[in-house]
Formats: structure tokens, C-alpha cells, sequence
């Protein structure tokens, strides 16, 4: 096989087809089921657009009415979930307990070796209403706080953060918070998504392939991007008394010195969107009203001065990620709890391609082109 054919990174590759969304580098768009994210992030609730990445519609009234009584009626941390998180030492990432936690969540689901369509589809709902719970905890327990249990007079954001920190959130937080799950929620054959779809077209479980996927979301070109935006934001200094001018300076002077030294800057750049993602203005937005909600305009300096920095230096862009990291931050959630916020969201997305893969599944087994040794025999 020549060289020319191998394709490092799929890059390029055309995998399959999806119907769950479509991501425009040319138009600079993405569409979840044919809606543009910016107006499904202005209009409707996370729940909404969970029901849309399943079903292929927003639901009506009377669905939706019935889907938030199940996540209400089921946010609870579940006692076998907390008893093996608690078997996991303080010191390990929180990814990691996230990724047990839903594998637990396997071990237990009674409808785990069931994969029709019904049982994937509530499978998908159960993770989408229990997961919250891992996060929120696992943010306590790091704190040495007690476990907050839900309030079911409250909508999903709405109880997220009130599980994580034990008080109601004022609406312009929430808010953010819901729009970063809106955002999160779907990108087409991102790496832990085809993850979720390689493991499932072998035929395993949802449960394996949700696993699997945040294994794949942990790393830093991925999903734990937006957790190393914040340890740039903390080795620049985070300085509250600092204009915001003179903390882009620094900013800028510190991504200058950091790409002189050919270092990679997570929060920029992306495998499919060259002219910025789509996904960054609408972010953006809710993070100037945090900004302006907790008054933090240092945090504006610090993000404009890398920004420009690098669209001067590299002309490269930033991702979803570089916005999201530094609202998680002012929201209060400790800068490692940020990706596992992202599988709340991503939850949505990566259970709608398990279903799309099982409902027309080929077994995704690429070639390889081999370079190793040539052939030799043992004595
Ligand atoms: C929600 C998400 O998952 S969004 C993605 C989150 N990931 C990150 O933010 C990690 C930082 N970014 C990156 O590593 C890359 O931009 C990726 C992995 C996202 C996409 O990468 P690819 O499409 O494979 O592009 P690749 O890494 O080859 O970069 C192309 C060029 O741009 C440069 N580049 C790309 N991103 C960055 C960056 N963040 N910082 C500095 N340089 C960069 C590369 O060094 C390379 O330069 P070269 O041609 O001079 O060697
Ligand atoms: O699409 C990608 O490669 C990464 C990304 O932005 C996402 O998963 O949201």
C-alpha cells in the first residue's frame, strides 16, 4: 500500500452518514437535526434538544412534559454509583469517575443486554438524568461537602448547579450553563463519538460505548481542552484587581513566548473548522454575561489578549472549548470538573449516534499499512 493512501487521523475520511447533525466548515454552521445550534441555544431547553438528537424531532408539549417527570423523578445519586465512587481515591481525575460511574451504571441497568430501539432510547434517558449527580458529587466530595439531593421543582441546569454547590443559581447563570450544554451537546464524528460508534458496531452495549467515549473526550486535544484553557488562563495569573487591559498584555505576551516556542495552546484550532468553530460566538456571549455577572472583566483582558495573540501569530481560531473553560470557572466548578460537564452534554450526542450506528451497523474496521520489520523466521 503506498503511502498516499494512508490517511493519518482519518483526516479527511468520509466514515459514514449521520442524520444527527451537520457541521459546515464552508458556512461556518452547524445544524442538530437540521436546526442551527444558535437558535435551538436561544430558544429551547437542554431537554428539548435531547429529545430532538434521539428522536429526530423537539418533542411536543405533552412528550416534553413527560420526559422532564422521568429526569426529575430519577436525578438521584444512585447508592451503588456512590459507593463506587467513593471507593476511588481524591487524587484521581474526575474523568475517571465519571467513566466508572457510567460503567456501574451498565453493570446495574436491568435493561443493559436489551438493544432494541425502546431500551436504547431509555437507556439514553436514564444516563442523561443520572449523570448530573456523579458530577455534582464528585465536585463535594472533593471539597469534603455532603451530598445536596435534587430538587424536582427545578428544570435540569437549574438542579445541576444546586446539586454542585447547595444554592439556587441566579437565572443569568443558569442560563450560561444551559447554553453550554445546548453547544456541547453534538459534533457530528468528533473522536469520542466515532468511539461510541466503533464500540458499537461490534455489537456491544450503550454502556460500553458511552464508557469508551469518555475515555476518548478525556484527552486534551479533545473534551480536556477546555479544563487546560483554564491552566493557561491560571499560569498567565488570574489577577481580580487587574484592568482589563493590562491583563490582555500579559496574555499577549504570554502566547507570544508560548508559540516562539512552538508550544500547542489548547482551546485553538480544529480538525474541521479552519475560519473559526460555529459554535464560539454564541459561547462567547454567555461568557461576557458572566463576566459581567460576577464582574470580572480581568477574565475579558486575559481571553481577548490570547485570542489575538494567536489569530496574529497563527491566524488559528478558538474551539468551543477556550469560551466554555473560563465560564465553568466563574460559575465556581473547580477547573477539572469542566470535562465531565462536557459528558453531560455530550451524553445527548454520543447515545444518538449508538442508536444511528445499531440501526445500520457495519463493522467499522479500517486497513493499516504496514512498517515494521520485514518478514523473519525464529533459529
Ligand atoms: C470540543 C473539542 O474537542 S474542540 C478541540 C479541542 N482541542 C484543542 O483545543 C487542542 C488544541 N488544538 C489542536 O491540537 C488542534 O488544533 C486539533 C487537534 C484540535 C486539530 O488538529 P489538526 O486538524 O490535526 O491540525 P494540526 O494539529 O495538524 O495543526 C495544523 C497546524 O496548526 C497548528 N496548530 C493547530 N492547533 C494549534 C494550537 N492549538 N496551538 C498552536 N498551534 C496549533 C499546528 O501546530 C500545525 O502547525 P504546523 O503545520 O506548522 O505543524
Ligand atoms: O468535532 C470535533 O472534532 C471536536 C469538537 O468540536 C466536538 O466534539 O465538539
Amino acid at each position: 500500500m503506498s503511502e498516499e493512501e494512508v490517511r493519518k487521523g482519518l483526516a479527511g475520511v468520509v466514515a459514514d452518514y449521520t442524520a444527527v447533525s451537520k457541521v459546515n466548515p464552508d458556512s461556518n454552521s452547524l445544524l442538530y437535526r437540521g436546526y442551527p445550534v444558535q437558535e435551538l441555544a436561544a430558544k429551547v431547553s437542554f431537554e428539548e434538544v435531547a429529545l430532538l438528537l434521539w428522536t429526530g424531532e423537539l418533542p411536543t408539549e405533552a412528550e416534553l412534559t413527560l420526559f422532564e417527570a422521568f429526569e426529575r423523578a430519577n436525578r438521584a445519586l444512585d447508592s451503588r454509583v456512590k459507593a463506587a465512587i467513593d471507593l476511588l481515591p481524591l487524587d484521581c481525575h474526575p474523568m475517571d469517575v465519571g467513566r466508572t460511574a457510567v460503567s456501574v451504571m451498565g453493570a446495574n441497568d436491568p435493561l443493559a443486554k436489551d438493544s432494541s430501539p425502546e431500551a436504547e432510547l431509555e437507556k439514553a434517558k436514564s444516563l442523561f438524568a443520572q449523570f448530573p449527580a456523579v458530577v455534582a458529587y464528585d465536585q463535594r466530595r472533593r471539597r469534603a461537602l455532603a451530598v445536596v439531593p435534587p430538587r424536582d421543582d427545578l428544570n435540569y441546569s437549574q438542579n445541576f448547579l444546586w446539586m454542585t454547590f447547595g444554592e439556587e443559581a441566579a437565572p443569568e447563570v443558569v442560563n450560561a450553563f444551559r447554553v453550554s450544554m445546548v453547544l456541547y451537546a453534538e459534533h457530528s464524528f468528533n473522536a469520542s463519538t466515532f468511539t461510541a460508534r466503533v464500540i458499537t458496531s461490534t455489537l456491544s452495549d450503550l454502556h460500553s460505548a458511552v464508557t469508551g467515549a469518555i475515555g476518548a473526550l478525556k484527552g486534551p486535544l479533545h473534551g480536556g481542552a477546555n479544563e487546560a484553557v483554564m491552566h493557561t488562563f491560571d499560569e498567565i495569573g488570574i489577577r481580580k484587581e487587574e484592568s482589563r487591559l493590562e491583563a490582555a498584555t500579559r496574555a499577549k505576551a504570554w502566547m507570544e513566548d508560548a508559540l516562539e516556542k512552538k508550544k500547542k495552546v489548547m482551546g485553538f484550532g480544529h480538525r474541521v473548522y479552519k475560519n473559526g468553530d460555529s459554535r464560539v460566538p454564541t459561547m462567547k456571549a454567555a461568557l461576557d454575561m458572566m463576566i459581567e455577572h460576577f464582574d470580572r472583566p480581568e477574565m475579558l483582558g486575559l481571553y481577548d489578549g490570547l485570542e489575538q495573540a494567536m489569530d496574529e501569530a497563527k491566524n488559528i481560531k478558538p474551539n468551543l472549548d477556550y469560551p466554555a473553560g473560563p465560564t465553568y470557572h466563574l460559575m465556581g466548578f473547580d477547573t477539572d470538573m469542566f470535562t465531565p460537564i462536557f459528558i453531560a452534554s455530550r451524553i445527548t450526542g454520543w447515545t444518538a449516534h449508538i442508536m444511528e450506528q445499531r440501526a445500520a451497523n457495519s463493522l467499522i474496521r479500517p486497513l493499516s499499512a504496514y512498517n515494521g520489520v520485514d518478514e523473519r523466521h525464529l533459529g
